[in-house]
Order: C-alpha cells, then sequence, then structure tokens
C-alpha cells in the first residue's frame, strides 16, 4: 500500500496520459484506456469517467474469465494505470459476462508446465493481489456471476461486494475440491472479511456459497437483482467518494497493512512454496483429474 501510495503522489496525470496512451474526450464521454503490450487481446475493459473519477474495470476473457498468465499481467498493467491517474478516485470491477464472474486461476496455467513459468505465473497472483488489495481507490466488486477461488479473491480484496441474488451464483475458496491448499494470503484475506471461525470451515471443506448464503455470512455486503448489480455499484461508489481520501486511503492502509507486509516479506518463499508444491506429482494427477472432469460435465 504504502509503495502505492508514492506511486500515486509522484506521477502527474499529464505523465501518466503521455506514456499509456490514454485518450481523453469530452466531460460526458468515457474513456477507453488501450494497453499497447503485444501479446494482449485486450481481456480487460476499462473505462474511466472523468467527471465522476469512477472506473469500470469489466473482465472479458472468453468462456469464464479465468485468470490466466497473459490476464494477470493485463489486469495488473490496467489497475496501475488507473492507480497513478490522479482523475480516478474509484474502481468497479465486473465482468463482461452474465452469470461468470471470474473462474478463478487458469488451472491449465498450473498443469503440465515448467518450474519456470509457475513461477511466473504464481509472481503474477501475487502482483493482483498485492495492486488490488493494496489500491488507494475505493475498489467496488460488481459480482454478476459466480466467482470461484482466485475469483472470489478478487471480489474480497475491493472494499466492498455487490453481488446478483440469484442462488444459481456461487461464491468461495474451493480449493481444498481441487485437492490444492489455499495460500495463507488468501486465507488472511477471507479472515479479514468473515472471521476465523467461517474461514476455517470454509477452507476445509471447500465451501462454495450461493448469493444468499454469501450474504448471511458477510461474505458478500449486499445482495441486489441482477440487472440492478452495476447501477447500485455506481450509487454505493458515490456514497464511498463522499468521504475525503486521505482519511479513508490511511484507515486502508491501516486495516490492511499487517496483511500485506506479511506477504512482501516473504515473496519469494511464496512462489518457491508455490512451485514445490505444484510440481508434485500427487498434485499435477489431482488437478489433471478435476479440469478433465470440468470438460466433461456436459
Ligand atoms: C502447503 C501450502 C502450499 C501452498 C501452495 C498453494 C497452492 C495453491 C494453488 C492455487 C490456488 C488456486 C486458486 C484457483 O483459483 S483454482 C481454480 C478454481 N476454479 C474452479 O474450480 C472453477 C471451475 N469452473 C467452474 O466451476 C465452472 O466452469 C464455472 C462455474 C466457472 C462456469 O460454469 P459453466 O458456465 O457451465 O462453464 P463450463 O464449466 O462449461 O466451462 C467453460 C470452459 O471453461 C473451462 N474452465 C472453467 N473454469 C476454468 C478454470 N478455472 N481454468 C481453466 N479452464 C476453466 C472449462 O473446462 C470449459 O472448457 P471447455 O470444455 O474446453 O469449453
Amino acid at each position: 500500500m504504502a509503495a502505492l501510495a508514492v506511486l500515486r503522489s509522484s506521477a502527474p496525470a499529464r505523465l501518466l496520459s503521455g506514456s499509456f496512451s490514454v485518450h481523453r474526450g469530452g466531460l460526458a464521454s468515457w474513456q477507453h484506456y488501450q494497453s499497447r503490450r503485444p501479446f494482449s487481446n485486450n481481456k480487460i475493459l476499462v473505462e474511466l469517467n472523468e467527471s465522476t473519477g469512477v472506473a469500470v474495470m469489466k473482465m472479458k476473457s472468453p468462456p469464464v474469465n479465468s485468470l490466466s498468465l497473459d490476464f494477470l499481467t493485463e489486469f495488473s498493467i490496467s489497475l496501475e494505470k488507473l492507480e497513478i491517474d490522479r482523475g480516478c478516485r474509484g474502481l468497479i470491477l465486473t465482468s463482461a459476462f452474465p452469470k461468470i464472474f471470474s473462474a478463478g486461476l487458469d488451472i491449465t496455467e498450473m498443469c503440465g508446465k515448467s518450474a519456470e513459468h509457475y513461477a511466473a505465473f504464481w509472481k503474477a497472483v501475487q502482483e493482483m493481489w498485492l495492486k488490488l488489495y493494496g489500491s488507494n481507490m475505493v475498489t467496488i466488486a460488481a459480482v454478476n456471476g459466480s466467482s470461484p477461488a482466485g475469483g472470489c479473491l478478487m471480489a474480497m480484496c475491493c472494499d466492498y461486494r455487490i453481488m446478483a441474488d440469484n442462488p444459481k451464483f456461487a461464491i468461495g475458496l474451493n480449493e481444498t475440491q481441487l485437492g490444492i491448499v489455499a495460500p495463507f494470503w488468501f486465507k488472511d484475506t477471507m479472515i479479514n472479511i468473515v472471521g476465523n471461525r467461517v474461514t476455517e470451515q470454509s477452507l476445509q471443506l471447500g465451501q462454495m456459497y450461493s448469493a444468499p448464503e454469501a450474504h448471511k455470512i458477510g461474505l458478500v455486503d449486499l445482495l441486489v437483482p441482477e440487472d440492478k448489480v452495476q447501477s447500485t455499484a455506481a450509487a454505493v461508489m458515490t456514497q464511498w467518494l463522499s468521504i475525503p481520501d486521505h482519511a479513508r486511503q490511511l484507515t486502508k492502509s491501516m486495516m490492511r497493512k499487517p496483511t500485506i507486509d506479511r506477504l512482501v516479506k516473504q515473496q519469494e518463499a511464496d512462489i518457491n512454496n508455490f512451485v514445490s508444491f505444484i510440481t508434485r506429482d500427487s498434485i499435477q494427477k489431482s488437478l489433471q483429474v478435476y479440469l478433465d472432469r470440468l470438460k466433461q460435465k456436459k
């Protein structure tokens, strides 16, 4: 968080616009952030409304917004651009697809690849978490569909979660169902929202909660009809932005810094842990079985 605060105060918006090709239009128009990365297929659509200072980030990686290395890299770059843009104070994170917010980490990135690939992938997952959980902006997740594991983590990183009131949509950290283990920083993020007891049970069982259940345990803050998710997110954002930025940001930092520092202090060790865990034959087998089942369910 401290690192992001420094970035924000030291990079003038003019410089940002120049280096990242941010095109500014009239007051009422939406701005489109175009990524220049050659490998980018624009899996993330970002629209910044200059008059409100609110950006809407829509995940758009078919079919299910799984978090691949490319996706995560593009996500972190997009987020960093917004973070250092003084004209942007709030971020609404949502999905371009009805029914799916995000399917979580892309399982194919964790199967049958090299140790180097796993290390790069895990670093990208860490970066996504550090940037989103440590953001100075007001962040609101407009959860318009199911959101297992890494998808749930993204929503949990936000300051407030609004979910579509549909019992068919589920959210939770289901890692144990795949035969894997949610890392300590996933666990800490959940504890900070729902407390130790609920987290322990959820993680052991790999529990997915329907939208009403998630609301009941406090994993999501508000349930609204599917067609009201975006408008409600905008309305809640207005409330949050009425608080002076410096006071809100310092409070957020005070609450989240210990959790963030814990990973920052052992980022390399956490990558090594992940690589040695995911390369075990038994873990590779579990993931492959899970993936095959997913593909066969149709
Ligand atoms: C000792 C301590 C050591 C610590 C080490 C730490 C290790 C921790 C490692 C990792 C943490 C992991 C985090 C994760 O996020 S794992 C991912 C968990 N995600 C899931 O379980 C979601 C699985 N998907 C679903 O449940 C469903 O797909 C759905 C509800 C998201 C959507 O359902 P539906 O609309 O019916 O779509 P399909 O199921 O038909 O899927 C379409 C298509 O997409 C593929 N797919 C789905 N999810 C993923 C995914 N997460 N990754 C890759 N691919 C995915 C699916 O297979 C279909 O493919 P197709 O048949 O080829 O079309």
